[in-house]
């Protein structure tokens, strides 16, 4: 049940002004003037970031619509940033086609302002980030461009051939869902996706799923996860 709340309160004030003084421009655009409350949570000045991580195939779209069905998030899913680039022949539209072909990642630069772009246009202050960052160089480019860190990670921990046997049965008509591409798209995964996973575990801030199971049984895990996240972020 969506509740809005009275003008802003001098809390809030002070929190714009600090996000004024960080420079997080795409954090005050992205966000109402207004607080709202869902679920029991009072809305904040500064959006809630999620960022969702995991192999391919590992459920992280699947989790997300559920996420967005249940908290009130907005999901901006990299992939799909960047696969609407290609259909829009924009100029950089063959370079990031050859990339996704190859299993490999589009760079950051690129990513970064698709998603910037997205949470300006989101006007949500609560933003599901899936697919990204998937490497450190991903990570770097978003904490300098939009100047914060997430208030949570979410990470899909599914095994190798669960995630081939879902990303072989997708049936999206996709190009890198192939097996070749798949074996490049895991290695890519170890190789540059886990120590960005690793780092926010050091952080505190990564909450690790079992991504095994249906997918109404991983939500249940989700659901506790998200909801103590935001309840953290309300006491804070
Ligand atoms: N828990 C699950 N069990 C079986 N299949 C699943 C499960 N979750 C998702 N899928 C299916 O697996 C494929 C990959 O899921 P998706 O959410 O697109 O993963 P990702 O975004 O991580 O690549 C999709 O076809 C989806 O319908
Ligand atoms: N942050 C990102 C996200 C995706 N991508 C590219 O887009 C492809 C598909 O990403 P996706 O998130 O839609 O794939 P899934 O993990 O959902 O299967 C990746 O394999 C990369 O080639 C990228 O370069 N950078
Ligand atoms: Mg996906």
């Amino acid at each position: 049940m969506w509740r809005r709340v009275a003008s802003l309160s001098s809390a809030l004030e002070s929190d714009l002004m600090q996000a004024a003084t960080c420079g997080a421009g795409a954090w005050q655009r992205a966000f109402s003037s207004t607080q709202v409350e869902v679920e029991g949570f009072e809305r904040k000045s500064h959006p809630f970031v999620a960022f969702v991580l995991g192999g391919p195939g590992s459920g992280k779209g699947t989790q997300c619509m559920k996420i967005v069905e249940t908290f009130g998030f907005t999901h901006l899913s990299a992939g799909d940033l960047l696969r609407k680039e290609i259909a829009s022949n924009s100029e950089n539209g063959s370079m990031i086609l050859d990339t996704i072909k190859e299993g490999k990642i589009v760079p950051s630069e690129v990513t970064v302002r698709l998603i910037q772009a997205a949470m300006e246009a989101g006007r949500n202050d609560r933003f599901l980030i899936d697919g990204f960052p998937r490497s450190e160089e991903n990570r770097a480019a978003y904490e300098r461009v939009i100047g914060a860190e997430p208030d949570m990670v979410l990470f899909f921990d599914c095994p190798e051939n669960e995630m081939v046997k879902r990303v072989l049965s997708r049936n999206e008509g996709r190009v890198d869902d192939n097996m070749d591409t798949v074996k490049k798209r895991l290695r890519v995964f170890s190789e540059l996706n886990l120590p960005v996973i690793e780092h926010y575990s050091i952080k505190g801030k990564l909450r690790k799923i079992d991504g095994t199971g249906s997918a109404d049984e991983i939500f249940e895990r989700v659901r506790s996860a998200v909801f103590a996240a935001l309840r953290e972020r309300e006491e804070r």
